[in-house]
């Protein structure tokens, strides 16, 4: 029996000797490795943090101790530390979570994902163990050198630094990296902090030395610490933690468990806010990682544990295009400049950053500032693209509409993973988008259904020089090209099923599937046609503003039924109902869509079988509405 499978909670781990510790970590790496690659997952960050967690949980005691993960997607060694070993189901329906998860243990607290909001929890709740009186309490923070360049981050530190009585530990897990290298100053600070070399050679001879000259004497050491001083400000200038009123400890090894484990102690006894510096390696441990210069499989589907390959293709075609047609744009456009929060791969920029290297602007995990930076381009003669996840722009919103649409600024948004996403869960589901971005003024959006209307509405978008323009695609795989059979102004009709316009009185419905989910709407039409119901399949690809052609059609209909993968309340089909009820048609309408709820993590397909998003189902719910609608 290895010792992993002997760990039931963290107190499991007092008892183990350093040498222990080791072949602990050594399991938990192999384990990582075996069970990661059948399920797809972040393997890479949490290979970085296996000594780091060990520490954490023999230093503290969580639950009483609260820590809290960054982003969280580095947590699985502290769920395989706290009972959470079957790791069969990760990220799959009603499986382990991959994140922290407060339905799965006492031991999460923080499951948001969305990074750089660790230390404003992590001092939301130091500060109330201190109005509760609860001084012998700690509160652990880990974040990431990326998440770290998050402007909440620093918002927070402005706050703890201010409060030296706040047992608030934050232990910056520094891999150099988030998905490709750190950007910025702040990076480039802790790159000062990491190579201190120099610095730690130079006493290293300093010691030697005066020990080879016999014992030293009381002016020898201080000799030495003046010395120490001195050069640390000229070498390693850590004065910026410093200089804001926080303990600072490190550099330390994140990979030494021992060494990890001295320095969380020191912090903890210190009483008052401490950052500890510790620098680790993404991957760490499994050759195909730390070779892998794009991410060091920072988030991986399904692979070949041995060789860290890939087992099924690519999933991620609408990203393709995008990153295509953006090259191509670009050629024939020298302002038009791509913008991405720490994820130029991930969102199809790296053909576009390897062409124009110097029209690529990566900011680092600051989706705000790239919102409002974009702003300021746009007035200086740009016309930025700045793209994201969908969920990644919910906190940007007031600067889409204050910055952007306030100023009529040209900005091309361009949000990846819209709707469904699918294993991630709750926080990265693009579903408020469509339902956020329809309450800013003057705002155009597009949801292409194809690879084609892909291409043409961000050639419109970056056209658009006096508003700002979206254009969302969800995640994964994209289905054949799905033509116009006819056009109306600017929607696309592309079916038209059942018994001709001219027979008898047959039902007319109108199904309007937005983005992806015309394919579904197609389907539920032909089901229609087959119970002799006349059904036309409208696709806009431009739904924001609401295309007058559509309520046109939609006035004439018998029953009008919208499809879409965000929210329903609030989404393109309540909008249409709402103009259509304004400009006196009373259809009847079913609008579908996700509800207003946390959507949990499960595949794509699970998540709109659950909601009744499939095809059979929304012909089921329209068959059934225009029974309903009979005399
Ligand atoms: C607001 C926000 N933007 C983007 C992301 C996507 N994202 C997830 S992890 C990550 C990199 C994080 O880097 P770091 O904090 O250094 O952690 P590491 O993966 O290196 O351990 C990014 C950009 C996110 N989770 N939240
Ligand atoms: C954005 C983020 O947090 C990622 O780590 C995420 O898990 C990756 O998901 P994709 O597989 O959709 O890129
Ligand atoms: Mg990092």
């Amino acid at each position: 029996m290895g010792l992993l499978e002997q760990i039931s909670g963290p107190r499991d781990l007092d008892a183990l000797s350093p040498a222990q510790l080791r072949q602990l970590a050594a399991e938990i790496r192999e384990f990582l490795v075996q069970a990661v690659s059948r399920t797809g997952g972040h393997l890479g960050p949490n290979l970085g943090v296996v000594e780091l967690t060990l520490a954490m949980h023999r230093v503290f005691e969580s639950p009483r101790d609260t820590f809290v993960f960054d982003t969280g997607h580095q947590s699985y060694v502290h769920k395989l530390l706290t009972g959470r070993q079957d790791f069969s189901t990760l990220r799959q329906k009603d499986g382990l979570a991959g994140y922290p998860s407060r339905a799965e243990s006492e031991h999460d607290v923080v499951e948001n994902s969305h990074a750089s909001t660790s230390l404003s929890w992590a001092d939301g709740i130091a500060r109330a163990n201190t109005v509760r009186g609860l001084r012998d309490r700690h509160v652990v923070a880990v974040i990431g050198d990326g998440a770290l360049t998050g402007g909440m981050a620093w918002e927070a530190i402005n706050n703890i630094s201010a409060a030296e009585d706040r047992r608030l530990v934050v232990v910056v897990n520094d891999n150099g990296r988030s998905y490709s290298p750190t950007i910025g100053g702040m990076a480039h600070h802790l790159d000062t902090l990491r190579t201190t070399d120099g610095y730690e050679s130079f006493l290293s001879w300093g010691k030697r030395t005066l020990n080879r000259s016999g014992p030293p004497g009381r002016f020898a050491y201080e000799w030495l610490h003046g010395l120490k001083k001195g050069i640390k400000d000229v070498v390693a200038p850590q004065g910026m933690f410093e200089d804001l009123g926080l303990k600072y400890i490190g550099p330390v090894d994140g990979h030494d468990e021992q060494a990890v484990e001295r320095a969380l102690r020191q912090a903890k006894a210190f009483g008052g806010p401490v950052i500890v510096h510790a620098i680790t390696e993404k991957g760490r441990g499994y050759s195909p990682a730390e070779q892998d210069v794009a991410d060091r499989f920072h988030a991986i589907g399904v692979i070949h544990p041995e060789t860290g390959l890939p087992i099924a293709p690519s999933r991620f075609g609408w990203t393709k295009v995008f990153a295509d047609e953006l090259v191509q744009i670009g050629r024939r456009r020298p302002d038009v400049v791509a913008i991405t929060g720490a994820m130029l791969e991930p969102v199809g920029l790296l053909p576009f950053s390897r062409e124009f290297p110097e029209r690529t602007i990566d900011v680092g995990i600051a989706e705000q500032h790239a919102v409002t930076s974009a702003a300021g381009m746009a007035f200086a003669g740009l016309h930025p693209v700045v793209a994201l996840y969908a969920t990644f722009l919910n906190r940007a919103f007031d600067q889409v509409l204050m910055d952007v649409a306030l100023h009529r600024a040209g900005v091309t948004f361009v949000l990846d993973r819209a709707g469904i996403t699918g294993p991630d869960g709750p926080s990265h589901h693009g579903m408020w988008d469509l339902a956020m971005l329809r309450l800013v003024p003057g705002l155009r959006l597009a949801a292409p259904r194809d690879e084609a209307t892909l291409r043409e509405a961000l050639r419109t978008a970056v056209d658009v020089d006096d508003a700002p323009t979206v254009v969302r695609y969800p995640k994964g795989s994209l289905g054949p090209d799905l033509p116009a059979v006819d056009r109306l102004d600017d929607v696309d009709v592309v079916a038209r099923t059942g018994p001709r316009s001219d027979a008898g009185d047959a039902p007319r419905v109108l199904l309007v599937g937005v983005g992806p989910m015309v394919g579904t709407a197609l389907e539920a039409a032909r089901v229609l046609g087959e119970h002799g119901v006349r059904t036309t399949v409208a696709a806009p690809t431009w739904v924001l503003p609401m295309p007058s052609a559509l309520v046109k059609l939609a006035g004439e209909a018998d029953l009008v039924v919208t499809v879409e993968d965000g929210l329903a309340e609030g989404g393109v089909g309540a909008l249409l109902g709402e103009r259509l009820t304004a400009e006196g048609h009373l259809a009847r309408m079913l609008t579908l869509g996700l509800p207003t709820t946390f959507v949990d993590h499960a595949s794509r397909e699970e998540i709109v079988a659950r909601y009744r998003l499939g095809a059979a189902d929304v012909a089921a719910d329209a068959l059934a509405a225009l029974g309903s609608l009979r005399p």
